[in-house]
């Protein structure tokens, strides 16, 4: 149940607000998701007015949707909603503006798309004018802090001023469709979870590949790397909707205490097994989609001519406990790669006893669950080839559940629309606790100090290829290869 509520967004003028929040706002507005009652307030330190500001996020969402996808009756009241503050985040005295605004019998929700350096700062100010009461909501974008010790900063820090029920940190992957649908595939079908464990699954391969480079990022991103960015949360995240118990119910705390257990099961990677376990990479020029990219170190902004940061990486990863130990989970994920692909693929191993030829076996079964893009389920199975001439001969063929044929919606909810209407209701289910942040960047850590003790570097790879040779290699060893759509 959805309650009266006010959402005030902090850094409203920045990429996430203007890309993806205030869309996926719209979007809920003009399904009929939002009432009529929420107000949305934007803070940004720019000497614009009301109306100037709402003109801005008309022609954001002009610009964002196709025009079947918007239109001037929605496009006006969602407007209506909005109220521009200014408020520079550094001064205290400017919260006032926010105190004045809020309303007593509204549960105010602060969503801070800005920094995370700025994520105590912000929390303590609020607390400072008289803006935080007991059902005050908090939003966190990723990342919180750099490796485990600064995280516990930031967690400190906001937790001064918020209760953990009320913090809400965003993984934008449990926000997608195809995420929470791996919760429907595997515990509300039970011939699929009767056959998910290291009886039945020879290894298990979770994908997260990108066609873009860092999209003029450099400064953050040459500071964190693909590990921080991009495994730590959303790849970690996926492996534990993937691995964890069945949790007693659908109740957030039952789903996040199964995560964390998972996240404290990963095996850690260490110097001894860093170079058998770990590899690290960066684009260098190439071709992506047939047009021609730099490499990473002449991307927009680049301030170095040489840098150690790592925009690709392929991890064989153990979860030590019983469901899958000696189960390799391949983990890879990289920036301008071949295409856009996020998928995880179940191997399963081979029937015990042969009666038919040895090499039809050659990876028989495989399940592929593909989050994006054309997101889907395929079930890889050997039938029986037709034909008279052969006594028994196999054929590989593929049962298919394709999401966007069935939905019956026209398109598929982008994350935030889901986790914006999570928030507002006040359910935690699809945000990452505390304790997983901390259990995540514990595994990260390791890794990281692994690779600076061994001195590991980067592995040049083509931009427009799947990342260095190396990570081939990582699975190769096992007899494995990689899946390829
Ligand atoms: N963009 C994306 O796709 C994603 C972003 N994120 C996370 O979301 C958060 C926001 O990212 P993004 O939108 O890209 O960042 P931007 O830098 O584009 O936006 C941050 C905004 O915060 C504002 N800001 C910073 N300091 C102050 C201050 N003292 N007073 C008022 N405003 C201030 C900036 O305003 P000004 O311009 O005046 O400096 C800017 O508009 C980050 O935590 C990021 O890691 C996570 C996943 C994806
Ligand atoms: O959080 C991030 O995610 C995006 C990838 O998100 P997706 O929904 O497009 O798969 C990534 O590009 C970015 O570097 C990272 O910060």
């Amino acid at each position: 149940m959805s309650s009266a509520v006010d959402l005030i967004i902090f850094g409203t003028r920045g990429d996430l607000s203007r890309r993806k929040l205030f869309p996926a706002l719209y979007q809920l507005d003009r399904a009929g998701l939002l009432e009529d009652g929420v107000r949305i307030a934007g803070l940004a330190r720019d000497d614009i007015s009301n109306d100037e500001f709402a003109a801005d996020i008309e022609q954001t969402l002009r610009e964002a949707f196709s025009e079947a996808n918007i239109d001037d009756e929605s496009c006006e009241r969602f407007c209506a909603r909005l109220q521009y503050l200014y408020v520079d985040f550094a001064q205290p005295d400017q919260y006032s503006a926010i105190k004045q605004w809020l309303a007593s019998d509204r549960i105010a929700i602060y969503y801070l798309a800005t920094p995370p350096s700025l994520f105590g700062m912000i929390s303590e100010h609020l607390a400072g004018a008289g803006c935080i009461t007991h059902d005050s909501r908090i939003v966190l974008e990723k990342p919180i802090g750099h490796d485990l010790a600064s995280s516990r900063q930031v967690n400190d820090a906001v937790a001064s001023c918020f209760d953990e029920c009320n913090i809400y940190r965003i993984d934008h992957y449990l926000g997608k469709e195809t995420v929470q649908n791996l919760l429907a595939l595997r515990f509300a079908n039970r011939m699929i979870n009767s056959q998910w464990d290291n009886s039945c699954v020879d290894h298990v391969q979770i994908t997260a590949a990108e066609t873009v480079g860092i999209e003029g990022r450099w400064s953050y991103y040459d500071k964190v790397g693909q590990l921080r960015d991009m495994i730590q949360n959303h790849v970690l995240q996926l492996l534990c909707m993937v691995a964890m118990e069945p949790p007693n119910s659908l109740r957030a705390d039952e789903i996040r205490a199964e995560k964390v257990k998972i996240l404290r099961a990963l095996s850690p990677i260490t110097a001894a097994t860093v170079a058998e376990q770990a590899v690290r990479g960066q684009y260098t020029a190439g071709w992506v989609n047939g047009t021609p990219v730099v490499g990473y170190l002449d991307e927009e902004g680049s301030e170095s001519d040489s840098s150690n940061t790592e925009t690709f990486v392929a991890l064989k990863a153990y979860i030590d406990n019983w469901r899958w130990a000696g189960v390799p989970f391949y983990l890879r994920t990289g920036k301008r790669m071949e295409s856009k692909v996020t998928e995880v693929v179940i191997t399963y191993k081979d029937p015990p006893h042969a009666i038919f030829p040895e090499n039809e076996y050659v990876a028989c079964n495989r399940l592929i669950i593909r989050l994006q893009p054309n997101e889907g389920i395929e079930l890889e199975m050997l039938s029986k080839k037709q034909s008279l001439k052969e006594r028994m001969s196999l054929e590989k063929r593929h049962l298919n559940l394709d999401f966007f044929d069935s939905s019956g919606e026209s398109r598929i909810a982008d994350a935030y629309e889901r986790l914006f209407l999570e928030v507002i209701n006040g359910d935690q289910w699809l945000f990452v606790s505390r304790e997983e942040i901390e259990a995540s960047w514990s595994w990260c850590d390791a890794l990281l100090d692994a690779w600076k003790e061994k001195g590991v570097g980067v592995s040049g790879y083509s931009a427009g290829s799947w990342g260095p040779s190396k990570a081939e290699m990582l699975i190769e060893k096992d007899q494995c290869t990689w899946h390829r759509s």
